[in-house]
């Protein structure tokens, strides 16, 4: 919320005519938020077979877009939007940098065009709360303009050190926010660590087991001891799930450079899952189903929640499972994994299948 607005005034629209903002964000399913360049011929002749494989499709204008086809990409994001009957997948874009030439042409080209496809508008670079209040008005004075009867929601891209620095403050700046990814490549950049990967981990940032003693007692430095590769984006991923979850939005991790390590990813995708992530980006057609997978919870998963689920009864108190305690708050976060498999149950018939076949007696 902006310092000089009121608490009464953070719901209503900024601009006459503009569409009533929510004051609940949809949960609505997001595994994957596939980038594709909308210049780039053979990419967008895949698009509109890919409709129903995966949760979000994103029309990506900013980095990976060549400056010579900024003006291409956004045209012919207008134009397969236009044409495409996006069905149950969300058609979002992300695009170019607030400080670039080419944003303002981005918003005021796309929302009279398409605007009402478009589902969320991700931000990149954001710095603070002046960032997401500059495109908030902007939206809300072209969606009344062409006469949108919903709002846009906007997402916004963690990849500066003053963008974590005031990463509370993004989550809570308007009521179009829908969520945060990790941009680890610009951040990297920007915070100047030693990498030169677009995500993951790098084998540099480890721990080392304690050096053994000898039969003697003495510490032998020169034994062989293992090592443990860290994970160097937990701390901004867990402060962004912590935003998040406080303003009731929805925290992604985002880009795995290294297409051809699909282990990896998949590593990398499940890490930002069990932490509190509700999905991730997916650069390339082999993600969409490794991020799939990873943001569905398994049936093992679900079919524990349910039968916990079952045994609290009301909910109150502490019973045994599995030599195990189960109580009032154990029971909420298989409340979460049983949401979340609805939710997903709704859109995805495979799931549906595999998670209805779990019988909560012999589970
Ligand atoms: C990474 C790529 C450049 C690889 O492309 P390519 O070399 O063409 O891969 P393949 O030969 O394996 O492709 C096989 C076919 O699949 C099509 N393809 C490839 N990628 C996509 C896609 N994303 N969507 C749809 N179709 C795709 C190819 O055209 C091939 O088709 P065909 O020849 O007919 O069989 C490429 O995948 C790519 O450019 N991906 C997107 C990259 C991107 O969006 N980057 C920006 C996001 S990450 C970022 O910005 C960093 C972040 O902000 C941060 O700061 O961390
Ligand atoms: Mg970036």
């Amino acid at each position: 919320m902006s310092g000089s607005q009121s608490p009464k005034d953070f719901f209503r629209p900024l601009a006459v005519g503009a569409p009533t903002p929510l004051t609940d964000i949809p949960a609505r399913p997001s595994r994957a938020i596939h980038f594709f360049d909308p210049s780039n011929p053979k990419m967008a002749a895949k698009i509109p077979d890919m409709v129903g494989t995966v949760d979000v499709l994103l029309g990506n204008l900013e980095d990976a877009v060549k400056a010579d086809n900024k003006v291409a990409a956004r045209e012919g994001l207008v134009e397969i939007a236009q044409r495409t009957d996006f069905g149950p997948t969300q058609l979002w874009t992300r695009i170019n940098s607030l400080d670039s030439p080419w944003a303002l042409d981005d918003l005021t080209t796309l929302v009279p065009a398409i605007g009402d496809k478009l589902d969320v508008i991700m931000v990149p670079k954001v710095q603070g709360a002046e960032d997401i209040h500059y495109v908030d008005r902007l939206l809300a004075q072209l969606e009344a303009k062409a006469g949108l009867d919903r709002p846009i929601l906007v997402h916004a891209i963690l990849e500066t050190a003053r963008g974590v620095a005031n990463v509370e403050e993004i989550c809570g700046a308007s009521p179009r926010m829908q969520g945060l990814s990790l941009g680890p490549a610009d951040l990297a950049a920007d915070r100047r660590m030693k990498t030169t990967r677009v995500g993951g981990g790098h084998p540099g940032y480890l721990v080392r087991q304690d050096p053994p003693r000898n039969d003697l007692g003495v510490t032998d430095y020169d034994a062989p001891r293992a090592t443990y590769q860290q994970d160097l984006w937990h701390y901004t991923i867990a402060r962004m799930v912590d935003a998040c979850a406080m303003h009731g939005i929805y925290p992604y991790y985002g880009p795995f450079g290294d297409i051809t390590d699909v282990v990896a990813c998949e590593d990398q995708f499940r890490n930002a899952f069990l932490l509190g992530c509700v999905g991730t980006w997916s650069l390339h057609p082999k993600q969409i189903a490794i991020a799939n997978r990873v943001f569905s919870p398994s049936v093992e998963d679900v079919a524990h929640a349910r039968r916990v689920a079952a045994a609290m009864g009301d909910g109150t108190g502490a019973v045994m499972l599995d030599g195990k305690m189960e109580d009032d708050a154990s029971l909420k976060q298989c409340l979460v994994m049983v949401e979340l498999a609805e939710q997903l149950a709704a859109i995805d018939p495979e799931l549906k299948k595999a998670y209805d076949a779990i019988e909560v007696e012999s589970a």
